[in-house]
């Protein structure tokens, strides 16, 4: 490797604009720090398998430049695709083949030879728990055994760094959470990671840092802690008895917690995000009853991603009405 930065990837003002006009990436910015594990969130369509694409060679942007693993991808595009591994979406494993023959055939695609070769496969069927299977034809596999035989495959040349595009999607959780135990395995063993994901539990579980990208534009980046207190702290819902009660709960709310907090009307009853939300709550639930407001229910819970993507979008929506 001969980055000197320490930045396995460093991405600036990267745009992207396919033959048809579709404006997929509109100047994404990424500083990626090596042996980091980095989440890139986003729905459908927001630009993530674009921005991977480029930074995997695939791609030539339209503006903008990259570098990873200190390689240029515009001029040193050779060295960039030998220091990375890339797990697609769509998946590169042969199904009439064994998984140790689809490791093999890796190895061979990324010349991997001599005699470390039988050795890096035994140890890529165990990182990845398919030992056991290693004669079997992958055609038998399960979704999950598939996906771990396609991530190891992307590993053979021992990249310092690898994209995992959407590896999840599809999976049931038990595959997945073995997946993710996998993916914190080769991470800790230094590699840095590029993780694309729909699923915000995903990357709230596994991601030391994470960027938000909407319609091809970062629009936050942080810690998954940091972004949660985007949101304010904490989220108490308390569900009433009588629907009529809603607007005197709601004063009694808003009187109890001071300029901090958001109160709000929810189907059932009423919703408070504050940051002392659950050291108050018990506090709230006595000043209700004793407003003869009837609780039927209640429950406090940490902010999840999807709050703070929920949050940014409606700051983004903000925006964009104010600018028109
Ligand atoms: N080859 C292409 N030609 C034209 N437009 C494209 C092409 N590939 C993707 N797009 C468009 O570019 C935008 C970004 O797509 P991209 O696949 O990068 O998003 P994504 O976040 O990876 O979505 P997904 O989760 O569906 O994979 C979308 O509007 C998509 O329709």
């Amino acid at each position: 490797m001969t980055a000197t930065s320490g930045l396995a990837i460093d991405a600036r003002g990267v745009e992207v604009t396919y033959g048809d006009g579709t404006e997929a990436v509109r100047g994404v910015d990424l500083q990626i720090p090596e042996g980091e594990f980095f989440g890139f969130l986003g729905a459908n369509g927001a630009g993530k398998t674009t921005t991977i694409k480029t930074l995997v060679t695939l791609l030539t942007p339209t503006a903008g430049s990259v570098t990873v693993n200190g390689y240029d991808t515009q001029t040193e595009g050779r060295s960039v695709r030998q220091s990375v591994g890339y797990m697609a979406q769509e998946t590169a494993i042969d199904t009439d083949l064994t998984a140790r023959e689809n490791i093999k055939f890796a190895c061979e695609a990324y010349g991997v030879t001599g005699s470390e070769r039988e050795e890096r496969i035994d140890s890529l069927l165990d990182l990845v728990d398919l030992a056991d299977v290693a004669d079997k034809t992958a055609d038998g596999f399960s979704g999950g055994m598939k996906t771990r035989l396609d991530a190891a495959t992307a590993l053979v040349h021992e990249p310092p760094l690898v994209f995992l595009d959407e590896p999840t999607t599809g999976l049931d959780p038990k595959a997945r959470n073995r997946l993710w135990e996998y993916f914190q395995r080769i991470n800790d063993r230094g590699t840095t990671v590029f993780l694309t994901t729909q699923y915000l539990e995903e990357a709230d579980y596994l991601c030391d840092r994470l960027s938000l990208i909407l319609d091809g534009q970062i629009v936050e980046t942080g810690s998954p802690d940091e972004l949660k207190s985007r949101v304010g702290g904490e989220r108490l819902d308390i569900d009433l008895a009588d629907e009529t009660d809603t607007d005197r709960a709601l004063d009694i709310a808003r009187e109890f917690f001071t300029a901090d907090a958001t109160v709000e009307r929810t189907d059932d009853g009423v919703a408070v995000t504050a940051r002392t939300a659950r050291e108050r709550g018990p506090d709230l639930l006595v000043a209700l009853r004793d407003g003869d407001v009837a609780v039927t229910g209640f429950n406090v819970r940490a902010p999840s991603l999807d709050d703070v993507f929920l949050a940014v979008t409606d700051d983004e929506d903000g925006l964009t009405e104010a600018a028109q």
